[in-house]
């Protein structure tokens, strides 16, 4: 059985979300039951990922009025007023979703699909508003969209893996190395995982000889997350710093232990631009540097939920600057009653007073990248061309 970021259970109603925060050392699922808990599990990355973050943020909305509702049936005297009259209007109700939204968009910034999803639950909502659905009704199309939305996550990604797969080997050899980055897999989606998704499709179908992935830093997705997944499901695999990927490309090393040709570098993606410029974790942009210097496939993985038609190209995408903690400390975002509790260690590397700058994510023009693959398929660029169509493209699959 895969590993499992989010568990919800629709009747009786409940949310659990894996403390990523803790993993590997801990496996702490936390149940979510208000908005303001479910932004706070992704402001703080106790879940993360572009998927994920999506479908937590509206399974958290979701969980937020099926148990107020629950509540209104069995016993509406322990409810507050305003609460009260909330589940009696629809209006009242829209306004408190279209809140709820707005505060779940501020907890982070850059992948689209948190945006998405909110566009997504408001449109139901306005328009089961004016359908002059009753509140029952408009609760439980919310709850329907937002389960849809994970289940479907889990099918995208295993279209993603099999057509990213196909890709890679029609392109080169039948028995192939790849690098990643980050955490694209099961934690970070509903399951299986985009740029993972493909890791693991091509080691289920016997063409992966050798998966190598970054730490990631400064917050270490890689060897806390990547590595626990792929020990997890026995893939072949080694953790390397990120600085050791052009070493690793470079054919002028001779490495005594480890297979280093390299086919393919593949991550995930929180944005994509138009053009297909995109935003993903900091780091992405110099693997793909180094992927065009070695003539190595540069392959971005990503549902067509992260593709955002409405941002021309990668300039107009924000990028989120995190706490200087995440750099200056190993465990930095563990806050001190965790410590205690899971007895984990929070260590300071440079001396006091360093300046610290810390973006969590960068954007890799279009230009080097050998192609996007998501759900409906694979996009690659005209010939010659610098930038992917990807309106044409997602308009060709409607
Ligand atoms: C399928 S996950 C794709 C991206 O969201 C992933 O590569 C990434 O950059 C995650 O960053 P994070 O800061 O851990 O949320």
């Amino acid at each position: 059985m895969s590993l499992r970021a989010i568990v919800y259970v629709r009747d009786p109603p409940s949310l659990e979300i894996l403390n990523q925060l803790l993993l590997p050392h801990e496996t702490v699922y936390e149940s979510v039951t208000t908005v303001q808990q479910g932004y706070e599990q992704i402001n703080r990355m106790k879940v993360r990922g572009a998927p994920a973050i999506g479908i937590v943020a509206a399974l958290t909305l979701a969980i937020d009025l099926q148990l107020k509702l629950q509540t209104f049936n069995k016993n509406p005297n322990a409810l507050d007023s305003d609460t009260l009259n909330m589940l009696n209007s629809p209006l009242l109700l829209g306004n408190f979703i279209r809140d709820s939204l707005d505060h779940l968009n501020q907890s982070r910034p850059t992948a689209v699909n948190l945006f998405r999803t909110s566009d997504i639950l408001w449109e139901v909502t306005s328009s089961g508003i004016k359908k002059n659905l009753g509140t029952k009704q408009i609760i439980e199309t919310l709850v329907d969209t937002a389960v849809q939305m994970m289940n479907d996550d889990l099918i995208d990604n295993n279209n993603i893996g099999k057509y990213g797969a196909e890709f890679i080997l029609r392109n080169g050899d039948k028995r192939i190395c790849v690098v990643t980055h980050c955490n694209t897999g099961s934690l970070a989606t509903s399951g299986y995982g985009t740029a993972l998704g493909i890791i693991r499709h091509l080691h289920t179908h016997g063409n992966l000889l050798h998966a190598y992935y970054t730490e990631t830093r400064p917050y270490n997705q890689g060897s806390r997350l990547t590595s626990y997944e792929l020990l997890h499901d026995k893939i072949p695999s080694t953790l390397i710093c990120d600085s050791m990927v052009s070493a690793l490309l470079s054919s002028h090393f001779s490495f005594k232990k480890i297979d280093h040709k390299i086919t393919a570098i593949i991550v995930g993606a929180d944005r994509v631009a138009k053009n297909g410029d995109t935003a993903n974790k900091i780091g992405t942009y110099q693997l793909a540097i180094t992927a065009k210097y070695h003539n190595v496939m540069f392959i971005v993985a990503a549902p067509s939920t992260s593709i955002d038609l409405k941002i021309k190209n990668g300039r107009d995408i924000v990028i989120e600057e995190r706490s200087e903690d995440e750099v200056v400390f190993v465990n930095g975002l563990i806050k001190q009653d965790e410590i205690e509790k899971y007895q984990i260690r929070k260590v300071r590397v440079p001396p006091e007073g360093v300046k610290v700058w810390n973006p969590s994510f960068d954007v890799t023009p279009a230009e080097l990248i050998t192609a996007i693959v998501t759900e409906k398929g694979v996009v690659e660029k005209e010939k010659d061309g610098k930038e992917f169509d990807l309106e044409k493209f997602l308009m060709s699959q409607n």
